[in-house]
């Protein structure tokens, strides 16, 4: 991993074919550190709120391109975005999705009109392209696996609209990634939702996340949902597909970070540590840089 960032820093040709999310996640691993006190959040909001508006003024952008799911992270995100008094376009992007999450994303975003002047929104239908796409491609033995790839393709899609959108008007595509997921389980599509211009919530866990959407003023029924992928087409929650919450995998993140092994722990503190390990150490790939085949000069 170090190795990996001092030839980054050494490797200019390498640096173009990172995405921002793995250039933040190469180096911030190493720099993991666990809220002491309590965070101080209208600090915290005004800090992205300048952070973003920066990086957009001198990126020459004039805003930014967020998909809104119906859950707590896009709305924390769309809304810091909505601050920056930039442009900031919202898109629906449903692709067989469950009717309680298109109803919350819907009036997440008209609670952001009403409350900023900035805010677009676009509704993308991308069921029957998803279904025009499974229907393109050869059948398969294994179904299981088959359902895992689609669900995956899903995230990839609305990534390519994202950048549609982002190419046509000048816009930065927003990542909604916490740090749980990005940093921690490596929870998200490689290429997917985690193909982002910047990453505004990505030094926040998830608990973070939410004590920001309360200050917010998001809807309630956005801060009291579940957190769910919304991959499958059913309701299944991510605590559902991981084994353990979110206030866990913080706490064994934490564990980690402090040099603790399995061992130190029985119970459900063992079971969630290895949960957690299990995913932090499948998902490596996805938190750094991808690697690359470097020739010998004596062959070059
Ligand atoms: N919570 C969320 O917001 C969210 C969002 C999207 C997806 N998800 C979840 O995240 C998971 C994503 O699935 P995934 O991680 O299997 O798919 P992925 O596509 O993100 O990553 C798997 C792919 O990475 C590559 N890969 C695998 N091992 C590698 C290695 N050692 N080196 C380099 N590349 C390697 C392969 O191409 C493989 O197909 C799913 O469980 C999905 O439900 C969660
Ligand atoms: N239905 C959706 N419309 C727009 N954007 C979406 C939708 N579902 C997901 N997204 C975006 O992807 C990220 C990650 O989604 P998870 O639901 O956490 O997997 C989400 O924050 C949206 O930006
Ligand atoms: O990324 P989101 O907005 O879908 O949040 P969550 O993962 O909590 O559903």
């Amino acid at each position: 991993m170090t190795k990996n960032v001092a030839s980054l820093e050494s490797n200019f040709r390498l640096i173009s074919i990172f995405n921002l999310k793995t250039l933040i996640l190469g180096h911030k691993v190493s720099r993991f550190r666990q809220n002491e006190h309590p965070m101080q959040t209208e600090k915290v909001i005004d800090y992205i709120v300048d952070w973003l508006k920066e990086y957009a003024v001198n990126a020459k952008m004039k805003g930014f391109v967020i998909g809104i799911s119906g859950g707590i992270d896009s709305a924390v995100t769309s809304t810091l975005c909505a601050k920056t008094g930039l442009e900031l376009l919202c898109l629906e992007m449903p692709i067989h999705q469950a009717e309680n999450q298109v109803t919350r994303a819907s009036r997440h975003i008209e609670w952001l009109q009403h409350n900023f002047k900035n805010v677009k929104r676009h509704a993308v239908n991308l069921t029957p392209v998803f279904d025009s796409l499974v229907a393109a491609l050869p059948p398969v033995e294994n179904e299981e696996e088959r359902f895992m790839s689609l669900a995956n393709t899903r995230a990839r899609l609305r990534m390519s609209s994202l950048y549609y959108f982002a190419a046509l008007d000048g816009y930065l595509v927003a990542g909604t990634g916490n740090k749980v997921e990005d940093f921690g389980v490596g929870f998200y599509t490689k290429y997917g939702d985690g193909g982002v211009d910047l990453s505004p919530i990505a030094d926040l866990l998830k608990t973070q996340v939410y004590e920001i959407a309360r200050v917010l003023g998001i809807n309630d029924d956005i801060q009291k949902a579940a957190p769910t992928d919304g991959l499958w087409g059913d309701d299944r929650t991510d605590e559902d597909q991981i084994g353990a919450s979110y206030p866990e995998l913080e706490w064994a993140m934490k564990m980690q970070e402090e040099g603790k092994t399995a061992d130190d722990f029985t119970g459900r503190d063992k079971e969630v540590f290895l949960i957690y390990t299990k995913f932090n150490s499948a998902n490596r790939h996805k938190m750094i840089p991808i690697p690359v085949c470097e020739i010998p000069h004596s062959l070059l």
